[in-house]
């Protein structure tokens, strides 16, 4: 298990930000290959049985499906609303609640609920925000874990727009720090050329009983 300190942007980065040191460091931590090949494997067969749906969301006074598919495992009690949306938990598949026992174990992060989503190809997509809505557990991480296709996962600086791009591949663990959703943006922006299935797996904590 290899663990990459993110602290370090790549050169086209640094060439509009001056001196060197006004630079922020994302609180990221990346594990590559958290989950080996077997496990990435078992997961993404499991996946073909999720009930995925494509809810519709407003933007800018529009109706549109979100360009993914997803749903939301969680406990009893853990509703989660996001971009006006309430979405009601549906009870754990096996692999998945192996996996957050693992993240307890392993990392010593306690969760109650994981979004998934599933990008179908590169045409699928995630636009930019904060994961800040407020029955997040205040200043809980948030471990995100990719199968199938690499995507790109970008970060952007809220005051300064700094980006950093991240290449996730399948098995890699991504932990958001507690303090990001607060400074930093993130989004997985289309990429044309990828035409393989990927998953993502958002492993959160909720306040429980939060919308009762
Ligand atoms: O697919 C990803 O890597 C990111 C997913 C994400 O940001 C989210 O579920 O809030
Ligand atoms: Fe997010």
């Amino acid at each position: 298990m290899k663990q990459l300190g993110l602290g370090l942007l790549p050169k086209e980065e640094l060439k509009n930000v001056s001196p060197r040191s006004e630079q922020a460091i994302a609180p990221v931590t990346l594990i590559k290959t958290f989950l080996n090949l077997q496990q990435q494997q078992a997961l993404l067969t499991e996946s073909l049985t999720y009930p995925f749906a494509q809810p519709m969301v407003t933007v800018f006074g529009k109706q549109h499906p979100i360009p993914r598919k997803q749903v939301w495992f969680a406990d009893d009690g853990c509703a989660y609303q996001y971009s006006s949306l309430l979405i009601t938990p549906t009870p754990w598949p096996q692999g998945l609640l192996s996996l957050r026992n693992q993240l307890q174990q392993q990392l010593n992060v306690n969760t109650n609920g994981v979004l998934v989503n599933r990008y179908q190809n590169g045409s699928d997509s995630m636009g930019w925000h904060s994961d800040d809505e407020p029955e997040i557990e205040p200043n809980s991480d948030i471990v995100s874990i990719s199968l199938g296709a690499s995507r790109d996962f970008v970060l952007r600086h809220k005051a300064t727009q700094q980006k950093l791009t991240i290449t996730l591949h399948s098995g890699d663990l991504l932990i958001m720090h507690g303090d990001m959703q607060q400074n930093w943006q993130h989004s997985v922006p289309k990429r044309l050329k990828v035409s393989e299935p990927r998953i993502n797996l958002t492993f959160r904590k909720l306040v429980v009983g939060f919308h009762e």
